[in-house]
């Protein structure tokens, strides 16, 4: 399972902003979506293509369009909202399936509440996208809802990701390409990732506790 870390310069430096404790709500939402948007044109380097005949000015001729079923963009609920219009800004025709995913704050564990895909999974490919990939909990138990419902082409785009989280997708899904903005250092003992950007979905909804 290859992971793509994207070392853009325009990645590099959005993340460095996000990174900074003193970001406000806006700016964080803002560049979220941006370095989503960035990539997913990284994500969609490689899509197959097919020629299709068009009606053009000087007359008819073959072009190119992006073969096979609409891409579904997969929004892991709630933070994972927080990256959906970067995507769809490039993928705007992309059909959304929304996956709700709450980490146990004790026990880590992944807790699904909301699965609304959309059909024929069996024909499109699918984008993941939450910011954060920590243990991976949330991931595996994404990507192995999309495969039971017939979902054979997956990637996953998070803005950071923690080198225990990529284990954890490496080992249960290895046909899974991750792309990532960063590849953090590590999990504190909360399941944190160090440095990482800390609560990604409070920082997106503006929910942080101290804020009341
Ligand atoms: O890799 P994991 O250890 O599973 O952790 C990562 C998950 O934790 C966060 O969501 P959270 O559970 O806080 O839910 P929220 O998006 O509603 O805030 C994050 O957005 C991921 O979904
Ligand atoms: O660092 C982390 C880990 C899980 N969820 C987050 O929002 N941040
Ligand atoms: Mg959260």
């Amino acid at each position: 399972m290859p992971v793509h870390e994207i070392r853009h310069p325009l990645v590099r430096h959005k993340l460095g902003l996000m990174r900074r404790a003193d970001l406000s709500t806006k700016n964080f939402r803002e560049m979220a979506q941006e370095v989503a948007a960035l990539l997913t044109y990284e994500a969609s380097k490689d899509l197959p293509l097919e020629p299709t005949k068009i009606d053009g000015w000087a007359g008819e001729l073959e072009v190119e369009k992006i073969a096979g079923k609409k891409i579904t963009v997969v929004p892991i609920l709630r933070a994972g909202i927080g990256m959906l219009d970067g995507v769809l800004s490039l993928i705007p025709g992309a059909k959304v399936s929304a996956i709700g995913i709450a980490r146990n704050e004790e026990t880590l564990q992944a807790h699904t509440y909301l699965e609304r895909l959309v059909g024929q999974l069996d024909q499109r490919l699918a984008l993941i996208v939450d910011p954060m990939l920590a243990t991976g909990g949330s991931m595996v138990a994404t990507i192995d809802m999309l495969k039971k419902a017939g979902c054979r082409h997956i990637r996953a785009l998070v803005l950071v990701a923690a080198p225990e989280g990529i284990g954890a997708v490496e080992s249960a899904h290895p046909d899974v390409d991750i792309y990532t903005a960063s590849i953090d250092s590590h999990l504190n003992e909360d399941g944190y990732i160090i440095p990482g950007l800390g609560d990604a979905g409070d920082r997106i909804f503006g929910t942080r506790q101290k804020d009341g």
